[in-house]
């Protein structure tokens, strides 16, 4: 199949590309040739690229601080690239694009698994409101788009947070895991006794390594039919904050202890999937915890510092 691939630079997009090109002719162009805020050239270069598949991968994103900071942009440019590259596709007749959502477009304060039908059920985390509202439009003109037309097969699957090679290690941009990474290797090499943590570390986060993603994005092109519309991708379980830096530490080698910041921004105490609706397609994320933090840390050694 012939695949284009937004964001093909990023975390996400760059390990698609590395995971699909074997099985599919991939294109990635990079926003210096393809910038998905300019909808004319969007049009322009999805009508000559002509794929059978669109993976909408790229995005502005961020850690709950970059958010924070800065929740008009993230909503205005995800807005943007979302809408731009889903009515490039309609208009070039591209028959079939797999848009990424996020679990922050659920609602706040919900101690429950997020269900696909728990959208628009209550109010959004305000640190990342813009962000989420983005991804919400963005769902809703893929699924307007589906229903209003016959020839626009558009789908979106919603990842819970990731982490992976690729990721973004500098602050304040990064999210936790990398950031976590990267603190408790400058203690290790820096012989430093303490770590410090935002928040209490009782907030807990479902992180999915992002080789799992590739997996489920490679199963969905093969059984494209039977994919739902809007499905969760995730792990269906969870840990604090407080384990996520723990296990950090056992796979950098680190001994310290950790200090807590409490006047740091927290966000949703908990953003859980459900997997139920992916588990019946057949779907399971096959890397653990452990595994994942290992190769991650291995790249970082290797690339990122
Ligand atoms: N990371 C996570 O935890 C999660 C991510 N997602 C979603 O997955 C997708 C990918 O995220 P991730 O890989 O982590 O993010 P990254 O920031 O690593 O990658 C985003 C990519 O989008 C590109 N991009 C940004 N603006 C433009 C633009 N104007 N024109 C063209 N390309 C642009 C970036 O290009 P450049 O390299 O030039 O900056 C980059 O390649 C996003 O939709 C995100 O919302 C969903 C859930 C969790
Ligand atoms: C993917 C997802 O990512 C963001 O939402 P988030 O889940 O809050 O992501 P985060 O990884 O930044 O934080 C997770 C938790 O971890 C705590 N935490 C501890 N110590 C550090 C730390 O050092 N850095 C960071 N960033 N967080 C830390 C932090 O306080 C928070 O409680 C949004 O961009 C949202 O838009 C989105 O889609």
């Amino acid at each position: 199949m012939r695949l284009l691939i937004t964001g093909g630079r990023g975390m996400v997009g760059s390990n698609l590309v590395r995971g699909l090109s074997e099985a599919h002719e991939v294109q990635a162009p990079g926003r210096d040739t393809f910038d998905l805020l300019d909808a004319r050239s969007v049009q322009e270069t999805v009508s000559r690229l002509a794929p059978d598949l669109i993976i909408h991968a790229a995005g502005r994103v961020g850690g709950i601080a970059a958010n924070a900071a800065a929740n008009a942009l993230f909503l205005y440019e995800n807005t943007m690239m979302g809408l731009n590259v889903l009515e490039a596709a309609r208009l070039a007749g591209v028959p079939r694009v797999l848009n990424l959502g996020s679990s922050c477009i659920y609602p706040k304060d919900r101690d429950e698994q997020l269900r696909e039908d728990d959208l628009h059920t209550g109010p959004l985390e305000p640190t990342n409101e813009g962000y989420a509202v983005a991804k919400i439009a963005v769902l809703k003109y893929a699924a307007m788009l589906r229903n209003d037309d016959p020839r626009c097969d558009y789908k979106t699957a919603i990842p819970c947070n990731l982490y992976g090679p690729g990721d973004h290690f500098e602050p304040p941009r990064s999210h936790m895991v990398p950031s976590a990474i990267r603190k408790i290797d400058d203690a290790r090499r820096a012989g430093d006794a303490e770590v410090e943590i935002w928040g209490d570390g009782t907030a807990r986060r479902e992180f999915m390594y992002v080789g799992d993603l590739v997996d489920f994005v490679g199963h969905a092109i093969e059984r494209w039919d039977t994919l739902p519309p809007l499905v969760n991708v995730g792990l269906g379980h969870d840990y604090t904050i407080n384990e996520y830096y723990a296990e950090i530490a056992d796979v950098v080698g680190w001994g310290g202890t950790f200090v807590h910041d409490t006047s740091k921004l927290v966000g949703m105490k908990r953003k859980l999937l459900s997997v139920d609706l992916a588990d019946a397609w057949g779907w399971k994320a096959p890397t653990s915890l452990t595994d994942g933090l290992r190769r991650t840390y291995e790249h970082y050694l290797e690339t990122a510092r």
